[in-house]
């Protein structure tokens, strides 16, 4: 009958519990020799008893050979048949736990031989009937086991060294194979036995014996023996513990003796097994020498490998250096490929719009050579028809000639003429006088008119320069002038008779054009007018450009602009962009010539310059206002117009001055009312008018001194 792991009955197979023996340990741990147990007394019968098996059937060495190539540290031994009597150590063993099974009686009733199994964690507990063959003097040690993952773990052990004796059995596959079954031993966590395989040491049904493994308790007073399986559950019979004796365990010195670990002296072995344990060393030295020069041999191929890896290398990172190299070539040709191409796209796309603009223009050519083809021959028809008329051609150019030179003989005539009537023309001002007197009498104001006043100017004999002043029915007083503008007489015709001046000036003569009267008699209104009915001021450079612009063939003007105020006897600029602390001064250049130096020359080249600047002149002008006309002006307001002409055919040049003035007015002071600062204003104003006066008086009567250091 074979055992079966599962599911077992329940009689035969016990559950994985710990079940220690407080008896047994703690009687154990409390007397003073540990292997002071009842059982043990069992085992003393057992080694009383014990008689030499009659039939050792000694186990083949090859299985043994199998088992210990299986035991991982030294020490520990195998015996492939069951324990005999004459194994059975009493005084070293501590416990013996029959594994998966119940307690076994020795030969004496009152003691245990093997305890009951306990102590484990884990497993299962089973049996079996059939026959343990070389099962030695306890062969129902191996018919039970414990069997599936497990650990024993033993507590209350006194601290020391001690021995461990496993017995195994395979009771389950009895027929094998080998290796259906393998498992490792760990004992204290150390693993002593790797993927032990029973079968195949011993086969079925048969004992196997791993005895001696060493195994030290510390202070915790335990040892644990851990069962793991490889492949397969793995299962143990019986598990002894043996007090290490007193002197431990020699190694094996020279064949027959051992060297003693405690006091290194050599101590006669001659047991079988010690003897058997012999023949092994010399066995595995033989295989370590093997092993040894084989390992050298391997050694001298993993440097000879080792070098070739190295050099290897050494060529790998070469190459590797060098494919680096090439790729960051090949990224610098790509680069250089793809500036080449961009370069080569914007050549081609030029290309071809050159290439379209090339087509456009050969075709337009290609229409003008026809079209000119056409008009050559139609030109060779006209050269024919000329080449009959060359004869009529000469002469024609000798009649051309002729005109030419007419021409410049009529141009010199034409300068001869021009300077003739240039000298005639200021003659004639000349002849007029150099000093013309016109009146110009406005028409009543609205207010005036509103308020009653009447006219009291009789214009009778204004055609002839005379005008009468009525005066309250008595006779009236007449005045003359060169000319009387009556209120119905606009700027135009005012300007009419200023207007040949201007060709004085452009001619190199100096003209002065002053308007002299009384506060709000139209002084500033004739001088500058308004934007919708310019005065003299405007017309004068209107005339002057296009004068100017008329003779651009023969002369080139420079005309610039200066406008100046005088008030109470200072002068100011009025183009000047900020005030000068220094104090303009009128000087005498030459006889009748005067300048202010420092004095702002605007340069103006067309009319619409010119307005500019009279507009910023008259903003600056000072006004004030007084109780005979609000808007009265109180100072001399003086525009110069300075002109510079080079004649371009025979290079000469003048310098002229036109003066255009608009004086303050020229009321009696008694009338005005005057006070204070408007007093001084008054004073000085007739003051300078009375100079005036005086210069011209002497003017007039072409006296030989003229006051003009008074008028200045
Ligand atoms: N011929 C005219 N036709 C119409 N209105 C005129 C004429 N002359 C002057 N006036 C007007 O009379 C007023 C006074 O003229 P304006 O200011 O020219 O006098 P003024 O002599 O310059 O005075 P002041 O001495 O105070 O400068 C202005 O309103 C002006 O428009």
């Amino acid at each position: 009958r074979r055992a079966t792991p599962s599911p077992p009955s329940s009689s035969r197979i016990a559950g994985g519990e710990i079940h220690p023996d407080p008896t047994h340990l703690s009687r154990g741990m409390e007397g003073d020799d540990p292997m002071d147990f009842t059982w043990t007394a069992g085992w003393e019968a057992a080694c009383v008893d014990a008689s030499p098996d009659p039939d050792p059937d000694p186990a083949p060495q090859e299985a043994e050979a199998e088992a210990e190539s299986m035991i991982l540290v030294s020490g520990p031994r195998v015996a492939v048949s069951g324990l005999r009597r004459a194994d059975c150590r009493a005084g070293e063993c501590v416990l013996f736990v029959n594994a998966g099974g119940c307690a076994i009686q020795g030969d004496h009733p009152s003691a245990n031989l093997f305890s009951s199994d306990s102590f484990f964690q884990g497993g299962e507990s089973i049996e079996t009937s059939e026959n343990i063959v070389q099962g030695g003097d306890y062969p129902s040690l191996y018919s039970s086991a414990r069997y599936g993952d497990f650990t024993y773990r033993f507590d209350g052990l006194a601290p020391g060294d001690y021995y461990l004796d496993l017995h195994f059995a395979e009771i389950v596959h009895t027929a094998g194979p080998t290796g259906i079954r393998s498992f490792d031993v760990l004992v204290q966590q150390d693993k002593i036995l790797s993927q032990l395989d029973v079968f195949k040491v011993v086969g079925g049904n048969r004992p196997l014996q791993v005895l001696d493994i060493r195994a030290f308790v510390g202070s915790n007073g335990a040892i644990t023996i851990d069962f793991k399986g490889v492949r397969g559950n793995p299962m143990v019979c019986g598990i002894c513990i043996r007090k290490s004796p007193a002197t431990p365990a020699a190694k094996l010195g020279t064949r027959g003796s051992g060297l003693c670990k405690k006091c290194l002296t050599d101590v006669e072995i001659s047991s079988p097994i010690q003897k058997r344990t012999a023949k092994l060393i010399s066995k595995y030295e033989k295989q370590i020498e093997e092993l040894t020069s084989q390992c050298n041999i391997k050694s001298d191929e993993c440097s000879m490998a080792w070098s070739l890896v190295e050099s290897t290398n050494q060529e790998l990172d070469r190459l590797k250096m060098e494919l680096h190299q090439k790729l960051v070539q090949t990224d610098n040709f790509e680069q250089v490929l793809d500036t080449q191409t961009d370069q080569l796209r914007k050549v081609s796309q030029n290309y071809e719009n050159d290439k379209k603009l090339w087509a456009a223009a050969i075709s337009n050519l290609e229409r003008k050579i026809k079209a000119m083809k056409q008009e050559q021959a139609l030109l060779s028809l006209e050269a024919h028809d000329c080449a009959h008329a060359i004869p009529d051609l000469s002469k024609m150019i000798e009649a051309v000639r002729a005109l030419v030179a007419q021409c410049d003989d009529l141009k010199m005539k034409y300068h001869e003429e021009m300077a003739k009537r240039k000298k005639l023309h200021n003659i004639v001002q000349e002849t007029k006088g150099n000093i013309r007197v016109f009146c110009r009498c406005r028409p009543l104001s609205k207010v005036e008119t509103s308020s009653g006043y009447k006219c009291v100017v009789d214009f009778d004999g204004a055609n002839d320069g005379d005008i009468g002043i009525i005066n309250g029915g008595t006779a009236k007083k007449t005045f003359k002038f060169d000319r009387v503008y009556t209120p119905k007489d606009d700027q135009a015709e005012v300007y009419a008779d200023a207007s040949p001046l201007v060709t004085s000036v452009l001619d190199g003569y100096n003209v002065c054009i002053f308007a002299y009267g009384q506060t709000g008699t139209g002084k500033t209104f004739t001088m500058e007018g308004t934007e919708r009915n310019r005065g003299v001021n405007y017309r004068t450079l209107e005339e002057l450009f296009k004068i100017a612009e008329e003779r651009k063939d023969t002369v080139t003007y420079n005309i610039s602009v200066s406008v100046l105020e005088v008030y109470n006897e200072q002068i100011r600029d009025l183009l000047a962009t900020s005030p000068s602390s220094k104090k303009l001064e009128i000087k005498q250049a030459g006889e009748g010539s005067h300048h202010v130096p420092g004095i702002v020359e605007a340069k103006v080249e067309d009319i619409n310059e010119v307005w500019d600047v009279l507009q910023t002149g008259s903003n600056s002008r000072a006004v004030g206002s007084n109780n005979v006309n609000e808007h009265s002006s109180r100072s001399h307001c003086m525009l110069c117009i300075m002109v510079r002409a080079k004649n371009l055919i025979n290079g000469d040049c003048t310098r002229s001055k036109l003066w255009l003035v608009d004086l303050a007015g020229s009321e009696r002071l008694a009338k005005t009312d005057a006070q204070g600062d408007r007093l001084k204003e008054a004073q000085n104003i007739n003051r300078s008018l009375s100079a005036l006066g005086d210069v011209i008086s002497a003017l007039a009567s072409r006296s030989s001194h003229i006051p003009y250091r008074f008028a200045l």
